[in-house]
């Protein structure tokens, strides 16, 4: 029986996981759940799957949530409150894995925490490893924790090399890895248009059901320049060793093309289940829930290039890892302003990736080789995104 800690349960990854944690009782016992704000979905988590703890990150939310408990059926609960606990609830002794399903660069902490605990790390929240890279995977190394892609397309690529990726040998076999994307809800809509598109537009996308600012990542394809971050870091391969392909209809989440011609893919219904389910049974397999693929009823499939003009974040990204140092930091933080401001209809869709280039065009690639360096840089490229904004007309 492994005990697991689910960071961010109230949210798109973290309903999916208890989910998978529901089919699979005698493998799994949910230890600690955690939410910002949201009471009254984690309380009913808490009633479902009766954790030892319950952590609301929101510290004003906890009394909330407290008196809640107190008076139901699962009153032995221990609510704790704030973003150390956190961390207290991903390191405990009785914690196997965590599933880190925080959105944003407030998940980072607690996932290294749980990295320098040698716990097994399910890893869905990529701004985490994007803004501190080489830190995070020693941290994982020095810890001898296992690291396991939630990323569908991350996923995909290490059920297409899991002997590579757990001997370190990638580099010699591999020619590329391809990287699919749908091209979110925009992929085909006039470039005029963009100027006017809503946040409800933005997050409403074709394939995938996900949190709000994953979904406006996915619309930008900065969803993808993230991604493509992540590989290089998870993979050891360098940036012009993937490629990203659109493959509307997300069936195939993602490819590796070998030296040998072999072109292996991962495909399944667009359904995180899978992706979760593979890492959670690692390295068996179990049920997900996820219904079977039904390959007369997908047809065909497409392949496309990006289109940098109509993506200028993917390019951002390819930028901000070749210069390496601070820059993906600095992306992710300026990214995060921004689709902030978008989704608060301060901004508009094109405002985004201008944010994040403008942002960009202030720092220089120092290194990043600590934790302090790269929480200022992540502090800092904050505060410029929002001095931008603030400054940007009416
Ligand atoms: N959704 C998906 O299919 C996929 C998601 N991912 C990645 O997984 C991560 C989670 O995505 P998703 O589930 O869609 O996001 P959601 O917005 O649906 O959920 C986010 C979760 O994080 C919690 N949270 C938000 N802010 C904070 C904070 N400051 N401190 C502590 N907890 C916080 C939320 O709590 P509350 O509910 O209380 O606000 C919620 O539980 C992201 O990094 C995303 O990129 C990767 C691949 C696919
Ligand atoms: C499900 C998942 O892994 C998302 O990151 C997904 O990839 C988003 O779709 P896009 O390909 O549109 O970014
Ligand atoms: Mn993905």
């Amino acid at each position: 029986m492994k005990g697991i800690c689910i960071l961010g349960a109230t949210g798109s990854i973290g309903v999916s996981t208890l989910d998978v944690v529901a089919r699979h009782p005698d493998l799994y016992k949910v230890v600690a759940l955690t939410a910002n704000g949201n009471v009254d979905g984690l309380f009913e988590q808490c009633l479902v799957h009766h954790p030892e703890y319950a952590v609301m990150a929101d510290a004003s939310k906890a009394d909330a949530l407290r008196a809640k408990i107190a008076a139901s059926s699962v009153a032995d609960i221990k609510v704790l409150a704030g973003a150390e606990a956190l961390q207290q609830v991903a390191t405990l002794e009785n914690v196997d894995s965590i599933m880190a399903a925080i959105v944003g660069a407030a998940g980072l902490i607690p996932t290294l925490a749980a990295a320098k605990a040698g716990k097994t790390i399910l890893l869905a929240n990529k701004e985490a490893l994007v803004m501190s890279g080489q830190i995070f995977l020693q941290a994982v190394r020095d810890a001898g924790a296992q690291l396991l892609p939630i990323d569908s397309e991350h996923n995909a690529i290490f059920q297409c090399m899991p002997a590579a990726y757990t001997t370190g040998t990638v580099a010699k076999a591999v020619r590329r890895i391809l990287l699919t994307a749908s091209g979110g809800p925009f992929r085909q809509t006039p470039l005029a248009d963009l100027d006017h598109v809503t946040p409800e537009q933005a997050v409403a996308h074709p394939k995938w059901d996900m949190g709000r600012k994953i979904s406006v990542d996915s619309a930008t394809m900065m969803n993808k320049g993230l991604e493509l971050i992540e590989a290089c870091l998870l993979f050891n391969v360098e940036p012009d060793d993937v490629q990203v392909v659109i493959h509307p209809q997300s069936i195939i989440h993602s490819m590796v093309d070998y030296v040998d011609g072999s072109v292996l893919a991962q495909m399944g219904n667009p359904d995180m289940r899978t992706p979760i389910a593979y890492a959670m049974a690692w390295p068996e397999r179990f049920d997900s829930g996820v219904a079977p693929l039904d390959i007369f009823k997908v047809g065909h499939m497409d392949f496309e290039q990006p289109d940098l003009q109509r993506f200028p974040c993917l390019k951002l990204a390819y930028l901000a890892i070749k210069a390496g140092g601070i820059m993906p930091t600095v992306l992710n933080a300026a990214n995060e302003i921004a689709v902030q401001a978008f989704l608060d209809e301060e901004i508009r869709f094109t405002d985004i990736a201008k944010i994040i280039e403008q942002t960009m065009s202030q720092f220089s690639p120092e290194s990043a080789d600590s934790l302090e360096l790269v929480l200022t840089a992540d502090q800092q490229a904050r505060n410029v995104a929002h001095s931008l904004i603030t400054a940007l007309p009416a």
